[in-house]
């Protein structure tokens, strides 16, 4: 099967090296020349989570998205992975998007936060657009060297949709869990997403600010405090939106934070590296969502203001 990986970052050379270890023909796109000549010249490292393996692939193909050429279109009813940081979605990326993926390409989203699949969507047919909620963890090392730091599942579906999973997603789905991971088809994705953006309004701007792993957030009443006001605030609005959600998302909230608390969270990561940090897909959407209902979220708007002055100050 083939399967294409735009983005050759911690996620995208997780996935892509996994699936092309067990013989999905996979093309890896970078965003830069010199990386792809790494990947060239070194072949693709994976190094396992209980730092034992170190598995080089050189079966995986590699191109960089800037030199595709107009006329390139993947194969019929091939996917896409799309794991780059929401903040390269740019229109341009997009319509070059639209004629690489043809008529019959799918594309399947890894981006953490709300808003993408919307924007795709003044570009793409919707039955080509997949969301994929996924608990793996992954680190680029270096440009040919990513790191599995955590085993998670991976959900996957439409937004909005909940059919009977079609042949070529039963295909995908077969060869990632081929691969090694835990991944299906969701029944419900648009509660996973928004289980997902929960989790991530709590825990990643606080631990951003406070400048503490995952865990430690549940170490003082205050802190506990600051989850409790955004997981209040943020239910509040989903309410107004009729948004539907498990009744014991505050439980599964301090769970991640036990589950990870160990990790430096991806914000915090962004906010030390002095990159641009998701905050807008997140805390940003929530209070979009908000402001469409004329609804008040001042801790949302506290914490959306605060990780932004941080990266004005980095920058
Ligand atoms: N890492 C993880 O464990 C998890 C990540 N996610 C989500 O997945 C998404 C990706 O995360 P992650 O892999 O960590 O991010 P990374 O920053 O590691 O990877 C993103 C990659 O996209 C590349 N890229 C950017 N623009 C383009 C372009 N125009 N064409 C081709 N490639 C491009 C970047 O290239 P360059 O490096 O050259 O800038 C980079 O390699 C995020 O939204 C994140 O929230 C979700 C769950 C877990
Ligand atoms: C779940 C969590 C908080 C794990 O670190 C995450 O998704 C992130 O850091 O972005």
């Amino acid at each position: 099967m083939d399967i294409h990986i735009v983005g050759a970052g911690s996620l995208g050379l997780l996935f892509g090296s996994k699936l092309a270890q067990v013989g999905a023909n996979v093309t890896i796109y970078t965003r830069t020349s010199s990386q792809a000549v790494e990947l060239q010249d070194q072949g693709l490292s994976l190094i396992t989570e209980m730092n034992l393996v170190t598995e080089k692939t050189s079966a995986v193909k590699i191109r960089v998205w800037d030199e595709i050429e107009d006329s390139y279109c993947i194969e019929e009813n091939a996917w896409i992975l799309l794991t780059m940081k929401q903040k390269d979605l740019t229109d341009a990326f997009a319509r070059k998007l639209q004629h690489v993926l043809g008529e019959t390409g799918r594309v399947c989203c890894f981006q953490n936060g709300v808003g993408h699949v919307q924007f795709l969507e003044q570009y793409l047919q919707p039955q080509q657009i997949y969301t994929a909620i996924t608990t793996e963890a992954a680190r680029r090392d270096e440009g040919a060297v990513v790191r599995h730091t955590g085993q998670g599942e991976t959900r996957i579906g439409r937004m909005g949709g909940h059919a009977e999973a079609s042949e070529h997603e039963i295909h995908l789905i077969n060869w990632l869990q081929r691969a090694g991971f835990k991944a299906f088809m969701s029944k419900n994705i648009d509660m996973d997403v928004y289980r997902k953006l929960l989790i991530n309004a709590v825990i990643n701007p606080l631990t951003a600010i406070m400048r503490i792993k995952n865990g430690q957030l549940l170490e003082t009443s205050e802190r506990v405090q600051c989850m409790r006001w955004l997981y209040e605030e943020t239910m509040f609005i989903y309410r107004a939106h009729n948004i539907p959600v498990e009744q014991n998302l505050w439980e599964q909230v301090n769970q991640v934070c036990r589950s990870t608390s160990a990790n430096t969270s991806s914000m915090l990561k962004d906010i030390l590296n002095g990159t641009e940090s998701e905050i807008k897909w997140i805390n940003g959407s929530l209070l979009r969502m908000a402001d469409d209902l004329g609804i008040d979220a001042p801790v949302n708007r506290m914490v959306y203001t605060l990780v932004k002055a941080m990266h004005q100050s980095n920058t």
